[in-house]
């Protein structure tokens, strides 16, 4: 399967749609990415003006290294089709579907994107938040092996897989972990990036750090985030430490030398390490120069 190409998505801010302050903001925040949403954070009598809006912004641009991102509404409302029509002529970096529980709404969200004249470089994103997504991952993941499905990245919905299944937000989310990792292992099992959910409590310092460590932990990429204060802990937490990316280089270097070349392990600082440590490595290294290159 081709890997997703390498960009860092360690802080992606969600911002209404309908709140123009906040759109102008994205276009200064130290993220990596921004979420216009027309879904949740977005009243029912602002959603025309929301999707006015933000399909202004992306059509004046103006966001720099910023990824991109609209979120519209499912297509099993009132507001989806019209959304997922204006984002598609806006042309973002990605369209982020809400609920996504099957494979067919992929093929179907894909379809009318093509057809609506989306540009080649529109992504579709999918929310995983539903507990039918959770027993159908595997079979959404397995959308992106088509490339006219556009599929590259899993965005994980904590607050509605709450909401759908009642579980709790305890300090250590274990309800969530089966469900985190199960959508982490689809998602690399077809190639995607997957970023994790958000933590709703914005004054919560050492809440969001503990959150962050555990998602970098768990395999996510980043974070999505609901508050610019949220931005500073995603972006250091899922970073490469510069000791690991020192020892990443160590790995690459000793593998390159002539009298190690037709080796498969061996013993550097008192560890082995494997031709597999040296590939992880070389991932490590594109993402901290990818970050160093943001300035
Ligand atoms: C939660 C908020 C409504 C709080 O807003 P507010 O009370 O205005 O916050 P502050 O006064 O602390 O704001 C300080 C300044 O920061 C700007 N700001 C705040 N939030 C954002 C943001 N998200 N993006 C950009 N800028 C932001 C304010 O404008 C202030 O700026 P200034 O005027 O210069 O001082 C608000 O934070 C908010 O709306 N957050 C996003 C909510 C959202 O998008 N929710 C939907 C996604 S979460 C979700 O549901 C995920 C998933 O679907 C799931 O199921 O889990
Ligand atoms: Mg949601």
């Amino acid at each position: 399967m081709t890997p997703t190409a390498i960009r860092p998505r360690r802080s992606v801010l969600y911002m209404p749609g309908s709140n123009a302050r906040a759109l102008e903001k994205a276009r200064t925040l130290d993220v990596d990415g921004v979420i216009l949403d027309l879904e949740d954070a977005v009243a029912p009598d602002a959603k025309a003006t929301a999707r006015e809006q933000v399909g202004a912004a992306i059509r004046a641009g103006g966001f720099g290294s910023r990824e991109v991102v609209g979120r519209i509404n499912g297509l099993d409302t009132p507001w989806g089709e019209d959304d997922l029509k204006a984002m598609a002529a806006a042309g973002p970096d990605a369209i982020l579907v809400p609920k996504v529980s099957s494979p067919a709404q992929v093929v179907r969200v894909a379809s009318i994107m093509s057809q609506a004249g989306a540009p080649e470089h529109t992504r579709l994103w999918a929310m995983v938040e539903t507990p039918l997504a959770i027993l159908n991952i595997q079979a959404i993941a397995a959308a992106a092996a088509d490339p006219a499905n556009r599929l590259t990245c899993f965005v994980m919905g904590t607050n509605d897989l709450a909401k759908e299944t009642r579980a709790r937000f305890t300090g250590d989310r274990l309800p969530f972990l089966h469900w985190l990792s199960v959508s982490v292992t689809a998602a690399r099992a077809y190639g995607l990036d997957i970023l994790d959910g958000v933590f709703n409590g914005i004054t919560d310092e050492s809440g969001l750090q503990a959150e962050c460590e555990q998602g970098r932990d768990l395999g996510f990429d980043g974070k999505t985030l609901i508050h610019p204060s949220q931005i500073a802990a995603a972006n250091a937490i899922f970073a490469p430490t510069a000791p690991e990316v020192e020892w990443s280089r160590a790995i690459i270097a000793a593998f390159d030398l002539p009298e190690n070349r037709d080796k498969g392990a061996l013993q550097l600082n008192g560890k082995m390490v494997e031709r597999l440590h040296a590939e992880m490595g070389k991932r490590v290294v594109a993402i901290a120069d990818a970050i160093a290159a943001r300035g």
